[in-house]
């Protein structure tokens, strides 16, 4: 079955060949085959398919690539919310309530709300997304959070050092972590991260984590410098990290250390989350300064119930644009094809996967651009153009999206 896609106003390919940040085209078209890109050119140009959809002039871009969301929890903690929204600051304490909450909840129930905020993701244009572990922290809810979220996302983060377990003494939970923890996760996770943190773990603590997921042959990832400056950033390019996110407190040189891991072609990618930032109060990530220095940057949601309950990519490319300082060229790349990067799902490698990571949503072909041989992942906007995602703040512009092919919304 193939679909040709015509009518594109403007073309968002990200496809370098094309030139400039975006490899924007003008009266394009698409033609999807399968679940993969077969062509794309000219509307003129353009050969027969099967179907024809002509989206009159509208505008065309990837579908977001959502690189960091924590969505295998239950309960939510507006409380919380409200409290720091009259002034009570964010602390990582505040992860035991959602452990609590999601540790007495069933299967079926996570299950429920991942599918809940999946499907909620696809409606505002999010194709591809990771999410993590971190709301069980115990051997049996860690591997039960891997094995649902795995249902769902294209990547599956193992993030057993979220906090220490209340009552735990901290080194021997860290020998959990590293332990029978990952030992029972590692089959079903493409990554692993911690939250290198005051208040969470300290740079010794992480090291051990990072080191004992790298031997495991995972990805890693970081949050780090989120609420202070701190040892994260510097950590994350030792050990030559995938992504370390947050990243809201970085001196010049953390900047330009994290710009200059690209000088061989792969790096560490920077992860803003602009959405995080905000409903924390915490200073905005310093998008613009990395991207001045070369570095490559992802814009992600974070969703999840405590700091940042929101799926909106738009709303985090608008508030990038809006008051990061990023064009919407830059923040549109960054929630793309920046978050493809970050999950290795850019094909500049093979398609990740822990070697059971067999869950529906895993992406096989890759993600980010719209070129021949990437995923048929392709939203549209009822807008001409890209620039209205910050132009027209807040309004849901996403009037129908395809995923691998088929059409979702
Ligand atoms: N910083 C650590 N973890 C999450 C917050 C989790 C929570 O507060 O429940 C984050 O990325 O912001
Ligand atoms: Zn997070």
């Amino acid at each position: 079955m193939s679909t040709l896609v015509t009518g594109i106003g403007e073309l968002t390919t990200n496809d370098e060949a094309r030139g400039g940040t975006t490899g924007r085209m003008r009266d394009a078209a698409v033609v999807l085959e399968g679940d993969a890109i077969a062509w794309v050119g000219a509307a003129s140009d353009a050969p027969a398919a099967d179907e024809r959809v002509d989206v009159g002039g509208r505008a065309v871009l990837p579908g977001w690539v959502d690189s960091h969301t924590h969505l295998v929890f239950a309960g939510d903690r507006t409380a919380e919310f409200e409290a720091r929204m009259a002034g009570e600051p964010y602390a990582a304490g505040g992860i035991a309530t959602t452990v609590a909450a999601t540790r007495a909840a069933s299967d079926d129930a996570l299950a429920a709300n991942l599918d809940r905020l999946a499907d909620e993701l696809l409606r505002g244009g999010t194709t591809a997304f990771e999410t993590k572990t971190g709301y069980g922290l115990t051997v049996d809810d860690e591997l039960r959070s891997a094995r649902i979220a795995g249902t769902r996302a294209d990547a599956v983060t193992y993030l057993g050092a979220h906090l220490v377990p209340e009552g735990a003494d901290a080194d021997a939970y860290v020998d959990l972590v590293v332990g029978d923890m990952l030992e029972a996760v590692v089959p079903h996770v493409d990554a692993i991260d911690v939250f290198c943190e005051r208040g969470a773990f300290d740079e010794a603590q992480s090291r051990r984590v990072l080191e004992a997921g790298r031997a495991r042959g995972l990805a890693l990832r970081v949050h780090g410098n989120q609420l202070g400056p701190g040892p994260g950033v510097r950590l994350a390019v030792e050990l030559g990290a995938a992504s370390v996110d947050h990243v809201a407190f970085l001196d010049d040189d953390e900047v330009r250390m994290l710009a200059d891991t690209w000088q061989g072609g792969t790096g560490t990618v920077a992860t803003v989350l602009p959405a995080c930032d905000l409903s924390t109060r915490m200073p905005l990530a310093p998008a613009r300064r990395l991207v001045d220095a070369g570095a490559v940057v992802a814009i992600a949601t974070n969703c999840n119930p405590g700091t940042s309950y929101t799926t909106s990519m738009a709303f985090c490319v608008a508030t990038a644009v809006l008051q990061m300082g990023l064009t919407v060229e830059e923040a549109v790349r960054a929630a793309t094809l920046g978050g493809a990067v970050a999950l290795g799902l850019d094909g500049a490698k093979p398609a990740g996967g822990g070697p059971d990571a067999s869950g529906a949503g895993r992406a096989r072909l890759p993600v980010g651009r719209i070129r021949p041989g990437a995923r048929a992942d392709l939203q549209v906007l009822d807008a001409p153009s890209i620039t209205h995602l910050a132009y027209r703040p807040g309004v849901p512009l996403t009037s129908a999206v395809w995923r691998a092919g088929a059409r979702v919304v």
